[in-house]
Order: C-alpha cells, then structure tokens, then sequence
C-alpha cells in the first residue's frame, strides 16, 4: 500500500510518500511560499533525483496538485498514475480533548478540526486546506489525522490545568495540551527498543528540540508532563518563540510600547526565543557559528536556551522522583553536539557520565551519549514523525476494510 503523507501549513505543504510493505520513502518533497508570487516545489527521490520548480501556486488544491503532477512525472515521477496512492495522512497540530488517537477523517471529525480552529489559529485553519485539497484532488481515496495533541492525553489534571478559575477551562477549554506527541512517542518506544527494556519499565525525559521545542516526562511509556501548553508558545526558548514567561508582561508590554494584542502575540511567537536575545538569527547553526567566533548575545542566547533545557530535565526528574534516560531529538537535538553537551553539563548531580567522544560522533542511527555503566542513558534518537503518521493510516485504513 502507498501512502502519502502530508504535513499543511498556512504557506507550505510538505509531503512523504511510503510504500508501506517496506515502510520505505519513495519521495518527499515540499511546496513553500504557497499563495506568494513564486512558489517553491522542492521534490526528492532517493538517489534519482531533485527537482526545485518555481511556479505560482495560489492555493493548497493547486499545490496538492502539483505534487500528484510530480510523483506521477516521467522523470522525476515513482508512481504510474495517482490511483496508486491508497491513503493520505495529515500531521494534525491540535487535537484538544476530542482526540485521544489517530482517526479516519469524516464530516463529524472535520467539523470538531474546525471547532478547534480558535485553539490554534495557526495551525488548523491549514490544515484544513490541506485535507480540502487532497479531497477536490483524490476524492475516493481514505485520509486519517493524527494529531500531536493525542500522546499527551494521558496527563493527569495536576499536568494539565491552569491556576486560573475554572470557569475558563469549562466554558474554553483553557487547559495544557502538549504538542510534537508523534515525535515523543516514537522517540520514546525507540529509545526502549535500543536498550533492550520494557517501555513500561522506563522513566524517560525526551527533548524534541527543533525550530519548534518540547520536553515531555514520559511514565512507563506514559506523557505525564510535558513543557508547552495551550498552544505550541509555553515551556522551553525556541528559534523564534519565548517560551515561559510571566504573564503580567503581556499587559505591560501593551501599555508602555502601545502594542495591540495581535502585534504582542506576534512579538512572542515570531520575534523572540534565539532570534530575540542573540539578535542574529533563530537558526541554532548561525548562533552557535557567532559564538563561536566571540558574539557575546549570541553566546546569552545559546546559554539561556540549554540553561532551560537543564531546568526542565531537572523538574521532570523531581515529577518522576527519577529518570532512567534522557533523550535529544529533532533539528537541533540530532545534529547540535555542543548544545547536548552545555545540557548534560550540569546533570552529572543524576549520576550522568557524559561520555565527550560519543556525543561527538555522527550518525542517522540511535545511539547512547553516556559512558557504559552511567545511572542516567543519554541516547540521541533521530525522529521520525512521518513514519508514525504512514504507520497509522495503514492501520486504521487496513482495519477498516
Ligand atoms: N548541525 C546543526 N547544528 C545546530 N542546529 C541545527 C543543525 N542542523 C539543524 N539545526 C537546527 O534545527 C532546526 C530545525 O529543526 P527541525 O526539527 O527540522 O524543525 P521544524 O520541524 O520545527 O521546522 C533549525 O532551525 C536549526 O537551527
Ligand atoms: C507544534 C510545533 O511547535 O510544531 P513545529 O515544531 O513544527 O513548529
Ligand atoms: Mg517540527
């Protein structure tokens, strides 16, 4: 069965297409700057080509038309016509509480993603055009949704509600959420295959760090806590968001610069985090290369961002009353060698032997960070939350046949 994945945003639609009898990658690709004036495809096949086509490509349906155009190409195509695609799952940013798991989409499932439109504003209002699009596109064809909410469903209320009076979570649905729930999952369930030990056995504290940036306190293959909340902006410094910060600055920030609440959502979302506080970019590798060439805010900025990390992975310690591994995944965890090691730095209170030569070393596999013996497992683990969603549509589409 082939299965085409597909992650929407309100200007981009990346895609993976997986044949799922090897659960093997047969292209991926993406379309950037949709509904601007030049347009980016981007489409990859392993080993055979790369194309980047710059057209004007004003909506999601033209876009998911292009990339059937390209997948079933001459040249650059790996399906003879688009009858071959059998399923379509889309990444679902917010799920709220209606979604503790993955689902096949049907009208009763797309009204409660439109109902959930004002929790996250950014996210599934794409989405949505996303599944309209593979709709007016490949109408006979099943999709599911799968959700980055849905992992973290399982926290207890302690976890997940605000301080604030109830009314807010009764009437709103004013509670934590949690997001990047895929990539924790699967991270967590490999992180346990590659030690060799029950999933049910393990306290795990697993730090997605990528432009977007989660930790999640995972109990016996449970998330019991995790550091965004109500929307993707709590917890952890990111690229371009401040994570955790006391409310009272928000109206202070509109009083004594007379912003409006747009423009201070906007400041926080899109204009803070690593961008902010070194003043050069919100891409880790630019700020690691100006520190490391003596930039003192970028070097403010890459210490205020691992000194977060550590106090996240330390809280979560104290929640689990312990921690059996620690895990980096996602741009940053993956690839940031310096960036684990200023984290693990201060942890060696948890018994952590951090082993300097390992972490330096490259490689797309799962691998251990600390020394043989160490109290605490470091591992990195690279992600991979398209797999899980191509893993979850084939499930779902093949048990309902
Ligand atoms: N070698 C590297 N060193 C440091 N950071 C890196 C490296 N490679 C990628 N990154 C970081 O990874 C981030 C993107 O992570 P990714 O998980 O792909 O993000 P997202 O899916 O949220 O867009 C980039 O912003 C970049 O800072
Ligand atoms: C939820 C979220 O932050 O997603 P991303 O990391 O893709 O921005
Ligand atoms: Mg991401």
């Amino acid at each position: 069965m082939n299965i085409l994945v597909i992650n929407a945003g309100s200007s981009s639609l990346k895609y993976q297409l997986y044949d799922m009898t090897t659960e093997s990658v047969l292209a991926k690709g993406r379309v950037e700057r949709i509904g601007m004036e030049s347009s980016i495809l981007t489409h990859e096949v392993e080993g055979r080509a790369d194309v980047r086509e710059v057209s004007e490509i004003l909506e999601h349906t033209t876009a998911v038309r292009k990339v059937l155009d390209m997948l079933t190409h001459r040249s650059f195509g790996v399906l003879e016509s688009i009858g071959d695609i059998q399923a379509v799952g889309h990444r679902i940013v917010h799920g709220g509480e209606s979604f503790k798991e993955s689902v096949l989409i049907d009208a009763d499932v797309k009204l409660e993603i439109r109902n959930l439109f004002d929790l996250a504003p950014l996210h599934n209002p794409a989405h949505m055009m996303g599944i309209q699009a593979v709709e007016a596109n490949l109408p006979d064809v099943p999709q599911a949704v799968v959700f980055d909410t849905a992992f973290h469903q399982t926290m207890p209320a302690t976890s997940y509600l605000y301080a604030i009076p109830k009314v807010f979570y009764r009437k709103h649905k004013v509670r934590r959420y949690g997001f990047h729930g895929t990539s924790h999952d699967y991270v967590s369930k490999q992180a346990a295959a590659f030690l060799g030990r029950p999933l049910e056995e393990l306290k795990i504290i697993s730090c997605h760090i990528g432009n977007g940036a989660s930790c999640t306190a995972i109990l016996h293959g449970k998330s019991y806590d995790t550091s965004m909340g109500m929307t993707p902006l709590e917890g952890l410094m990111m690229g371009s968001r401040s994570g955790d910060l006391d409310p009272a600055i928000v109206p202070f920030a509109i009083n004594k610069e007379d912003l409006t609440l747009n423009e201070v959502n906007s400041m926080l979302n899109k204009h803070s985090g690593l961008m902010a506080v070194s003043g050069i970019s919100s891409d880790m590798r630019e700020v690691v290369e100006a520190m490391e060439s003596g930039d003192e805010n970028a070097r403010l900025a890459f210490e205020m961002y691992a000194y977060r990390i550590r106090k996240y992975i330390g809280s979560y310690a104290a929640a689990m009353n312990g921690v059996d591994v620690i895990l980096f995944t996602a741009g940053v965890g993956e690839n940031s060698a310096v960036l684990r090691k200023r984290v693990c730095e201060g942890l060696t209170f948890l018994g952590l032997d951090f082993d300097e030569e390992r972490n330096e070393l490259r490689s797309s596999e799962t691998r251990s960070i600390t020394r043989d013996g160490s109290a605490v497992n470091v591992l990195v683990v690279p992600t991979n939350e398209e797999l899980l969603i191509a893993r979850d549509t084939y499930r779902l589409v093949i048990g309902k046949e």
